[in-house]
């Protein structure tokens, strides 16, 4: 998707991202996380574990849950229809395909809300899913605190509510878009999906990665279990969205984790209009698609010290400052930033 239709949508939808928004979403991925926990723990010592699966059953649920309102049951129910649909997307037509589709096939992908391009019952799928749980809410005057409950607004009134009835910077959509018009249900669909597909594959490979990192580094992972331990503690054993954001050295472990294994590996752009690269004869014309490395970004020597290897404290407060901005893009960057 480009151009007004684009900015239009992503200026009605960011406001469903924001902090305050997130914190109502904590309870009910703090309940996923629960089940998963419940799922290890009923895994027997010397049992094998495919790890990704097991973590695109978190992640599917987590999105499921708050983008689409639907307890989608992966943890007891391995062969849950959105799994299977997502493996679909995802598996069946190999992972190749699935990273070129985030990088170079994305806009195109937007454009037609990524509907037309899958197969038919997989659109399906999800558009019933979507129509039936959005009359339900209506019907029933439901609410669930979620994803979902945001877009309705959007559908009914073409901004969100405000909090409290007080006009809240964080909730207010732009000005420019205040009038455009409401989300149709085919709009609502659309997100929910484009939300899904971005949201558990990324996640899970990242966390998977992560998972292997930890494995390999003994040090970082006995740190961060106490780092873990000692937090827990001060909030009494309870996992919140408070007690999160204490994780400081989690927060470096996941940051490294994005720099060595990108679930992007580069950035897609067309310029607008045409452009002198400073410094140099380089013109880049308007219509030029431009296509930025991540991956080269982020093993490159001259920003990274032994790329290769997982070091954390890359990005400790007193470290991170060195990088420089545009070295670092695991969520891309500019108005195109990933908005989850
Ligand atoms: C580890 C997790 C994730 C990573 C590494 C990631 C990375 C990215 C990247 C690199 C982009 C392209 C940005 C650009 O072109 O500048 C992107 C776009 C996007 N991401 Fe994510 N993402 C993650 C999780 C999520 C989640 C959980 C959601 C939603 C629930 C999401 C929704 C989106 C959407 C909607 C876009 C398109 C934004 C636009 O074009 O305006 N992502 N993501």
């Amino acid at each position: 998707m480009e151009g007004n239709r684009w900015k239009m949508l992503r200026a009605k939808l960011s406001p469903t991202f924001t902090t305050s928004k997130m914190k109502m979403m904590f309870p009910i991925m703090a309940d996923v996380a629960a089940k998963l926990r419940d799922a290890l723990l009923e895994m027997k010592g010397d049992q094998k574990v495919e790890i990704k699966d097991l973590l695109v059953r978190y992640t599917t649920d987590i999105i499921g849950t708050c983008a689409f309102g639907i307890e989608c049951n992966s943890f007891k129910d391995p062969e849950a229809d959105f799994i299977l649909f997502g493996k679909k997307i995802f598996i069946e037509s190999n992972i190749r395909k699935t990273i070129n589709f985030f990088t170079f096939v994305f806009p195109d992908f937007m454009r037609s809300l990524g509907v037309r391009q899958l197969p038919k019952d997989v659109t399906d799928f999800f558009m019933k899913v979507i129509r039936e749980t959005v009359s339900y809410r209506e019907k029933e005057k439901v609410s669930r605190n979620d994803f979902l409950d945001l877009l309705i607004q959007l559908k009914n009134n073409g901004k969100l509510n405000t909090d409290n009835g007080h006009h809240n910077k964080e909730t207010d959509s732009l000005p420019e878009y205040e009038n455009s018009p409401n989300l149709t249900i085919e709009q609502v669909a659309g997100q929910s999906f484009v939300f899904f597909l971005a949201g558990f594959e990324t996640s899970s490979s990242t966390l998977s990665f992560c998972l292997y990192e930890l494995a390999c580094n003994e040090d970082v992972q006995t740190k961060l279990r106490d780092e873990i331990e000692s937090v827990l503690q001060k909030h009494n054993g309870e996992l919140s969205y408070e007690a999160i954001a204490e994780l400081k050295y989690m927060d470096m472990v996941l940051s490294e984790t994005l720099r060595k294994y990108p679930s992007v590996p580069a950035l897609n752009r067309i310029c607008t209009m045409d452009y002198k690269i400073p410094q140099t004869n380089l013109l880049l014309e308007k219509n030029t698609q431009v296509i930025i490395s991540i991956d080269g970004l982020h093993y490159d020597p001259q920003y990274y010290q032994d790329p290769h290897k997982f070091i954390p404290e890359r990005f400790s407060d007193e470290n991170r400052g060195k990088i420089p901005q545009f070295a670092y893009l695991p969520f891309g960057e500019g108005p195109r930033t990933c908005v989850g």
